[in-house]
């Protein structure tokens, strides 16, 4: 069953007088549980349509529905709501918050999401997931001193902390040597089939994609080609 759906999705920027269409009628359908990967050459519109799928920046035109619920025709402080409980992000750099330990970065996010967990259950919580992700021992440590990898493993623990029904990924591993990419994957992979998460996640990386269960291929603005693996 479609968890979230994108209907003839289009985008266009105005680049001074001229307009550009950027997506030109998307539509995407992801199953529950279900790991997507939209691959395509540079510029071909991937991170246009990964952030208007998360509700970062609006469509030009289209449906976007998840959960039935509508998202293009709803309030902006309702969309903020879905975002910040159904929804989880990864991007390229881990960004975590220098001056938080590891745990205080889950702590900040499950503050953020409004969690309704007592405080003992989300220390509990955060406690589990740090050991999904192999980071419960380094859980007072500074991003300073976590390497690349770890960094990203920690960002993939506060994506997934308040338990977010669809995970939103730009380039996971794009900062990663080809051994940390592959544990960052299979990480992600895991936890999508744990916790029944639904990913949408661009990759340039064709080995990330033995990881994936559909491809989608985009090329100037269109989809060119849709394969489950
Ligand atoms: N805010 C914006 N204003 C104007 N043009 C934009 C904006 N965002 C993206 N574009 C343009 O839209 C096109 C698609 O960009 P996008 O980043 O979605 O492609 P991509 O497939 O993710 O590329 P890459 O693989 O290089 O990250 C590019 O030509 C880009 O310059």
């Amino acid at each position: 069953m479609s968890l979230f759906t994108m209907d003839n999705v289009r985008k266009t920027f105005a680049h001074g007088e001229v307009k550009e269409e950027i997506l030109k009628g998307i539509n995407i359908s992801l199953s529950q549980g279900k790991i997507t990967a939209l691959t395509g050459a540079s510029g071909s519109g991937k991170s246009t349509l990964l952030t208007i799928a998360a509700g970062l920046q609006t469509a030009s035109d289209g449906q976007i529905s998840f959960e039935q619920q509508e998202l293009t025709s709803m309030r902006s402080e309702e969309l903020r709501q879905i975002r910040a409980k159904d929804f989880g992000f990864i991007f390229q750099f881990a960004h975590l918050v220098p001056f938080l330990t590891v745990q205080e970065q889950l702590d900040l996010m499950l503050d953020t999401a409004e969690s309704p967990l007592s405080k003992q259950t989300q220390k509990k919580e955060i406690k589990q997931v740090l050991e999904l992700v192999g980071m419960w021992k380094r859980k007072d440590a500074y991003p300073a001193s976590l390497s690349g990898g770890e960094k990203q493993r920690v960002a993939v623990a506060r994506a997934i902390i308040h338990s977010p029904k669809v995970l939103f990924a730009d380039e996971p591993t794009a900062s990663l040597d080809s051994k940390r990419s592959q544990e960052v994957m299979k990480l992600i992979q895991n936890l999508s089939k744990e916790r029944h998460i639904t990913v949408l996640m661009v990759t340039h990386d064709m080995d990330m994609l033995d990881f994936v269960d559909e491809v989608i291929e985009m090329r100037d603005g269109k989809i060119v080609d849709k394969k489950n693996t």
